[in-house]
């Protein structure tokens, strides 16, 4: 079967993967990070969120991470924004894509953003209109559409539907998140056909969590679909502080290594995400979670 010959990696480690720190990680720290991942040749890094802070109190220094990167031009920051004082504060933080959340489970739903899948897309709307007014990317998550820490299964049309709402919001971008790692290969490919039927397949991407250690395989089930967007986090950063037990996203350094393998381009530079892997891990006092980041790292070593 043909693969893609070229996919987009859309770095979430600064945001998806430190959001979970119980310890806070400095602003510098954080901007020192964003600016590695840059340099090493993303063209789309998640940098902040402008979400209440007494929920994500890790994420509360968004505005000062924003204003302290280098920007490299074409490459795009995004910041999540669950409604219009996400945006507003993401538009001044010259945020150049916004991302509203919602998910496929009305439990997780809840939990996360404290309201409904009905109320969410409601209060998504002003958002996404306002995003269009000026000129910024907008790109949706759906959470738990493989499964959900709280309802457990999830049905494809639940899928379908909230992808479909996101799809009338006008977004470029559609995410289709597995929270907690739970998807094994078939089952991406049902819930990637479920929201191919409501949205393009290049605007959609697979955003994996390796929870269960089936990240990578999940990716190759899509990447067989034609899905060309992924999204991994540097060292295998992070959780879901609404998932009990939800490991990081699948780690960049692992992602890289099997795309390289198959002869499929990325534009990312492995060794400086490596790199990147390594600074931060250090200062977070643990190993990283990357196989390949720590396999390179030993190799360097002798
Ligand atoms: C959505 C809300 C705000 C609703 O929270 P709420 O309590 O229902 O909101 P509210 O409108 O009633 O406001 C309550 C307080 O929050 C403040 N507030 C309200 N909005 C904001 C804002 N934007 N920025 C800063 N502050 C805000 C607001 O000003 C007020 O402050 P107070 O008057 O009490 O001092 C809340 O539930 C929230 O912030 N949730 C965030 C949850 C979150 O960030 N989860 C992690 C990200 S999603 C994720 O990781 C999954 C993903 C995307 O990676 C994909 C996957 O793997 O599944």
């Amino acid at each position: 079967m043909s693969l893609p010959s070229k996919v987009k990696i859309v770095e979430v480690g600064p945001r998806d993967g430190l959001q979970n720190e119980k310890e806070n990680v400095p602003a510098d720290v954080k901007i020192e990070l964003v600016n590695r991942l840059t340099a090493a040749g993303f063209a789309n890094i998640e940098a902040a969120s402008f979400v209440s802070p007494k929920w994500i109190p890790q994420m509360a220094t968004s505005r000062e991470v924003m204003a302290g990167i280098v920007r490299k031009p074409g490459v795009i920051y995004s910041a999540l924004t669950p409604n219009m004082q996400g945006f507003e504060a993401a538009l001044a933080a010259g945020a150049g894509e916004v991302v509203i959340f919602g998910a496929a489970s009305e439990a997780f739903s809840q939990r996360n953003i404290n309201c409904s899948i009905a109320e969410s897309i409601t209060r998504f709307e002003p958002v996404a209109k306002a995003a269009k007014e000026h000129g910024l990317r907008l790109r949706a998550s759906v959470s738990t559409a493989f499964g959900c820490p709280y309802q457990g299964e999830v049905p494809l049309e639940s899928v379908a539907y909230v992808v479909a709402r996101m799809r009338d919001l006008g977004c470029d971008e559609i995410d289709i998140a597995d929270t907690i790692g739970v998807a094994t290969p078939r089952k991406t490919q049902a819930v990637m056909q479920a929201a191919i039927g409501e949205f393009r397949i290049d605007g959609l991407s697979g955003h994996f969590h390796d929870t269960y250690g089936q990240a990578l395989v999940n990716i190759y089930a899509a990447l067989e679909l034609g899905i060309t967007i992924f999204h991994s986090s540097v060292a295998g950063l992070g959780g879901c502080p609404y998932a009990k037990g939800a490991t990081g996203n699948v780690a960049t350094e692992d992602v890289l290594y099997m795309m390289n393998g198959l002869g499929i381009e990325t534009g990312v530079d492995l060794d400086a995400v490596v790199d990147a892997g390594a600074f931060i891990s250090q200062f977070l006092g643990r190993k990283g979670a990357s196989r390949v980041g720590n396999a390179i790292l030993a190799k360097r070593a002798g």
